[in-house]
């Protein structure tokens, strides 16, 4: 292909891609975009009005989606609760990226890939809508879990709250990674390597500078370094309950620590060395932890929205939580998402799977 028409194919793309950003963005007639920090929630500074994490339903203004599949649109027979909880254990789930802010985009990345050895995956900015975005693995997007980082312009610092535990790196060298994070990044070891309390895994503690904490895990080498996605619970067996019926993640393992009085909870969708796993933290007596506006959301990849959000509602009503945004395409890119709440108010992106790796070829090799 001539010079001359593989600089118009690039410009071309250039043009769909900036097209696709900007529809995701400035449709406000649904709630976050999971691949594109929710502009709603790439949010004003702290002390806006406007600053909305909010838990209101919305529903997309375009056309009507269709009826949650199979459930009743007048007339068609309800769908039993056993044949809607089916679902989720014949779904193919899996966690795709966490998104959050942070006050200095470039820093934040500078500081991850030379602490932790992450990649910088994509990168891209979003002038009209005054916000920019970075991914960050240990590997692509089709196979690994992503950090998704917000920097919207102008805001430099966010309240974490007290909900938001800690990302987790697995290294074969706790010992070793927490020297040159000392060494060489703008990280900060706020927890010296040992044991943790109370058990035998060797672990430390880095903040980053935004303030978020990262655990270092010793453990043997793994496809999935980036391992652990921690928020406190009020209600572990509610929760544990919660993404179990309504997400099918498999609960991997339990741990009561009564000497710390913490019980920990390991949920996901395989083995906790091989994939990234949410890990829920009961502090006893401990029910309500405020949830500040740092972190925003995690995103869970799934066969077929409407039957997964269809079970989320379900079970919503038995255990708390709600459905945030209705399932259906985005208007301009049609990757189909739904959003909720789990019942600690924790938010959850569902991602068509297809869809999102349609999308990981659209915006691939963007601006690094
Ligand atoms: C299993 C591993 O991934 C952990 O995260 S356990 C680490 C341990 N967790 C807690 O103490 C949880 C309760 C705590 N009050 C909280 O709310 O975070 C931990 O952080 N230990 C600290 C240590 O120094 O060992
Ligand atoms: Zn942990």
């Amino acid at each position: 292909m001539a010079a001359e028409e593989r600089r118009g194919m690039g410009v071309k793309r250039k043009a769909i891609e900036r097209h696709l950003w900007l529809a995701l963005s400035r449709s406000t007639s649904f709630g976050p975009f999971h691949l594109l920090p929710p502009h709603r929630d790439a949010d004003p500074p702290l002390h806006s009005p406007l600053n909305t994490n909010s838990s209101s339903s919305s529903s997309p203004s375009a056309a009507t989606p269709p009826p949650l599949e199979g459930m009743a649109s007048g007339g068609e027979a309800e769908k039993s609760p056993e044949v809607v909880l089916e679902w989720p254990k014949k779904d193919k789930k899996r966690l795709l990226h966490a998104v959050y802010r942070v006050g200095d985009l470039d820093r934040t990345i500078k500081c991850y890939t030379e602490c932790f050895g992450m990649k910088l995956l994509r990168k891209r900015d979003v002038p009209d809508e005054k916000y920019t975005n970075a991914f960050l693995g240990f590997g692509p997007e089709d196979t690994n879990f992503a950090l998704e980082l917000t920097y919207n312009y102008g805001v430099d610092k966010y309240d974490i709250g007290a909900g938001f535990g800690h990302f987790a790196i697995a290294t074969e060298d706790v010992y070793k990674l927490a020297e040159k994070v000392k060494s060489s990044c703008c990280c900060k070891i706020t927890r010296e390597p040992g044991p943790v309390k109370g058990g035998s895994t060797v672990i430390a503690f880095a903040q980053d500078p935004d303030g978020y904490m990262f655990e270092l895990i010793q453990r043997g080498p793994t496809p999935e370094p980036l391992c652990q996605v921690m928020l406190r619970v009020g209600d572990l067996e509610r929760s544990i309950k919660f993404y179990e019926k309504a997400l099918g993640m498999k609960l991997l393992r339990k741990k009561d620590v009564p000497d710390y009085k913490y019980t920990i909870a390991m949920l996901g969708y395989d083995d906790e060395d091989k994939t990234t796993v949410i890990e829920l933290t009961y502090n006893y007596g401990v029910t309500e932890y405020s949830k500040g506006n740092a972190y925003a959301q995690v995103a869970i990849g799934t066969e077929d929205v409407y039957k997964s959000a269809e079970a989320v509602e379900l079970v919503s009503k038995e255990l708390g939580g709600k459905i945030l945004r209705q399932p259906g395409p985005l208007p301009g890119l049609n990757t189909k998402i739904a959003s909720f709440l789990d019942p600690d108010g924790w938010k959850v992106v569902l991602v068509d799977n297809s869809d999102f790796l349609k999308e990981l070829q659209v915006f691939s090799g963007t601006d690094k």
